[in-house]
C-alpha cells in the first residue's frame, strides 16, 4: 500500500483515480506548517500540493519514504528542487491542465484594468452612481507586449488577436519564423517597454526574471501603460510599479501574483486606486482544478508503482519524438542494469553503455539513466536509486559513466550493450526490442543467447567439457529447482562456455554453492530480473 497526502485543497474529481486505487490510500490535510508536515511526512509516499505548501528541504528530508512530490499546477517554485533532486525525491508538475484558465484570468484582469470594473463596482455597490470617474480604453488597435511567449503567453497572444490588438512578444526560445506564425511581432524587452499600451507577463520567476521590469524600464516606458501580472510575484518590482503609477508612468495595473504571498495588510497595491488585484486566482476554475488534478494523479500512480512516466520537473525534459523512440527500451535497459550487476563480481568502477542502431541518433541520456538505475539499485536498493537521482549517485560513488554511439548496422536494428567493470571483472549484456516478442537479451559477454528478460536464473560459467550439462541437471533436479529452459553458450570447443537456466523458482544459496563445487564449473550466479 502507499499513502498520499495531499497538503492543499486538489480537486476531490482530480484526484478520484488516486483514491480508488486499490493500492493507495489517500489522507486529506490541508493547512498544516512546517513542523507538523516534518512530523508526519515519514508515513508518505507521494506528496500532492499546489502553491500553499511550501515543500522545504527539512520536509523532504523527513521523508524518508517519499518517491514524489506532484505540483497540481505549473509553478514549482514552492518545492526546494535542488534538496528533491538530492534526496532522489521525484517533482512533478501539471504544466498544461490550467492554461487556458490562466489565460482566460489574465484577458479577465486586462479587460476590468481597461474599464475600471472593480472600482466601479465598488462604488456603485457603496451607492454611489458615478459616470465621470470611469472613462477606460479600447484594446483594438492598442499594442499588447506580452512577455514570456510559453503557453499562457501565446494563448494570451492567440485572443488579443480577436480582439484587434497588435501583438509584441518577447521570449527567449521565439524565434522570427514562429512569430510570424503567429502573427505577432518579436521584440525585445526594450521594444515592448518603449511601444506598448498594455503589457502582460507570463515567465516564471527566475533570477533572470526576478525584476525584469523595475525602476530602469519604468523610466523608458510608454506613458500611460496598462500593467498585469498573473505569473509570479516579483517579475514586476512592486515598489518600482507604485512609484512609476504615482507619477503618471503607468495608467494602471492588475494583480494576481504578489512577491509575498498573501501581501501584507498595507501592502501599497491594497486600496491603490489604480491597481486591481486578485487572491491567486489564475488557475482558479473548475476545469483548470480538475485538469491539473488529473494531470498529477496519473504520474503520481506511475512513479508510485515504479512504471514509466511523464517529464518530471528535476530531470531534463525529453522532447515528445525521442521519447517515442526511447521509452519502449526503459524497462529492457533497467533490466540490462540489474542483470549486469547480479551477474558480476566486485566493487563498481564504471559503467559501458553502448547504443548501436537508430537509438545512436537520439539523445539517450534518458534511457541511460534507467540502465544505471538498474544496476545501482542492486547495491542500494530500488527505493534510494531512481531515474532522478541515478546520475547523482553515481557521480557521488565515483562510478564512472561512459556512453558510446555507433550507427553501424548490426543483426539488430537497434542494439543497446551495458558493460560493468568491477575491481574483480567485466562482464556485458546487450539487450534488443524484437517486433512482435518484445524484449530479448541476445548476448552475454561474447556469447549470442536468445533469452526473455522475466523469470529467475542462473547464470553459469563454466569450461566446455563433456557431461558438465548432465551433471548441473542433475544437482538442481535433486535438490528441486525445475529447469524450464537452458541455453548454451562457448566460444571454441573445450574452451570457456556459459550456461543460462531459466528456473521456475529461486535457486537456495548452497545450492549454487553445490555448483561452483562442480568440476569444471567456474561461477553460478543466481539472476532475478
Ligand atoms: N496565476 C496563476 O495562478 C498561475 C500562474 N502561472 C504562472 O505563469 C507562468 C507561465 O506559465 P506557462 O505559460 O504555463 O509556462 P511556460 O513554461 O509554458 O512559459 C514560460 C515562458 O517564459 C519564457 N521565459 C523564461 N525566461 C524568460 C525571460 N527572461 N524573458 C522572457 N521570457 C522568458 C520561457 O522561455 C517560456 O516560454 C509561470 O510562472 C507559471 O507559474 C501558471 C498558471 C497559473
Ligand atoms: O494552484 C494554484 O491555484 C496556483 C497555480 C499556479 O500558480 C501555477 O500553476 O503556477
Amino acid at each position: 500500500m502507499f499513502k498520499v497526502l495531499v497538503s492543499d485543497p486538489i480537486s476531490d474529481q482530480g484526484i478520484q483515480q488516486l483514491v480508488d486505487a486499490p493500492d493507495i490510500i489517500v489522507e486529506k490535510k490541508p493547512g498544516l506548517s512546517e513542523d507538523e508536515l516534518v512530523s508526519i511526512i515519514g508515513e508518505y509516499d507521494a506528496l500532492l500540493v499546489r502553491s500553499q505548501t511550501t515543500v522545504t528541504e527539512k520536509i523532504l528530508e523527513a521523508g524518508k519514504k517519499l518517491k514524489v512530490v506532484g505540483r497540481a499546477g505549473v509553478g514549482v517554485d514552492n518545492i526546494n528542487l535542488e534538496a528533491a533532486t538530492k534526496l532522489g525525491v521525484i517533482v512533478i508538475n501539471a504544466p498544461d491542465g490550467n492554461t487556458i484558465t490562466t489565460c482566460e484570468h489574465t484577458f479577465a484582469m486586462m479587460m476590468a484594468l481597461a474599464r475600471h470594473i472593480p472600482q466601479a463596482y465598488k462604488k456603485t455597490t457603496e451607492g454611489t452612481w458615478d459616470r465621470k470617474s470611469f472613462l477606460g480604453v479600447e484594446l483594438r488597435n492598442k499594442t499588447l507586449g506580452v512577455l514570456g511567449m510559453g503557453r499562457i503567453g501565446s494563448e494570451v497572444a492567440k485572443r488579443a488577436k480577436a480582439f484587434g490588438m497588435n501583438i509584441m512578444g518577447y521570449d527567449p526560445f521565439l524565434t522570427e519564423e514562429r512569430a510570424q506564425q503567429q502573427g505577432i511581432t518579436l521584440a525585445t524587452v526594450d521594444e515592448i517597454v518603449r511601444n506598448a499600451d498594455f503589457m502582460t507577463v507570463h515567465t516564471p520567476l527566475t533570477p533572470e526574471t526576478k525584476h525584469m521590469i523595475s525602476k530602469a524600464q519604468f523610466e523608458v516606458m510608454k506613458r500611460g501603460m496598462r500593467i498585469i501580472n498573473c505569473a509570479r510575484g516579483g517579475i514586476i518590482d512592486e515598489g518600482a510599479l507604485v512609484e512609476a503609477i504615482d507619477t503618471g508612468i503607468v495608467a494602471g495595473a492588475a494583480f494576481d501574483v504578489f512577491e509575498a504571498e498573501p501581501p501584507a495588510a498595507d501592502h501599497p497595491f491594497l486600496n491603490h486606486p489604480k491597481i486591481i488585484v486578485t487572491p491567486h486566482l489564475g488557475a482558479s476554475t473548475i476545469e483548470a482544478q480538475e485538469n491539473v488534478a488529473i494531470d498529477v494523479s496519473e504520474q503520481v500512480l506511475h512513479i508510485l508503482r515504479d512504471e514509466p512516466f511523464m517529464n518530471a520537473v528535476n530531470m531534463p525534459p525529453i522532447p515528445a519524438e525521442v521519447r517515442k523512440v526511447l521509452e519502449p527500451y526503459f524497462e529492457l535497459g533497467e533490466k540490462l542494469g540489474t542483470f549486469i550487476a547480479q551477474s558480476t563480481e566486485g566493487a563498481v568502477e564504471d559503467i559501458t553503455v553502448s547504443y548501436s542502431g537508430e537509438l545512436s541518433e537520439v539523445d539517450t541520456q534518458p534511457l541511460t539513466r534507467y540502465i544505471v538505475r538498474g544496476v545501482l539499485s542492486h547495491y542500494l536498493g530500488k527505493d534510494t536509486v531512481n531515474v532522478v537521482n541515478s546520475m547523482h549517485i553515481a557521480k557521488q560513488r565515483s562510478v564512472n559513466i561512459v556512453v558510446n554511439k555507433s550507427r553501424a548496422a548490426h543483426t539488430f536494428t537497434n542494439l543497446v550493450t551495458v558493460t560493468l567493470r568491477t575491481n574483480k571483472e567485466t562482464r556485458s549484456a546487450a539487450g534488443t526490442l524484437l517486433a512482435g516478442y518484445g524484449a530479448r537479451i541476445v548476448q552475454i559477454d561474447n556469447y549470442n543467447i536468445d533469452l526473455t528478460p522475466v523469470g529467475h536464473f542462473i547464470l553459469i560459467s563454466h569450461n566446455d567439457k563433456p557431461g558438465i550439462i548432465g551433471r548441473v541437471g542433475t544437482l538442481l533436479g535433486s535438490n528441486d529447482v525445475n529447469i524450464a529452459t537452458m541455453q548454451v553458450g562457448r566460444q571454441d570447443e573445450g574452451g570457456s562456455a556459459i550456461m543460462v537456466l531459466r528456473v521456475d523458482k529461486g535457486t537456495p544459496k548452497e545450492v549454487l554453492k553445490q555448483l561452483t563445487d562442480l568440476p569444471e564449473l567456474l561461477t553460478a550466479k543466481e539472476v532475478i530480473l
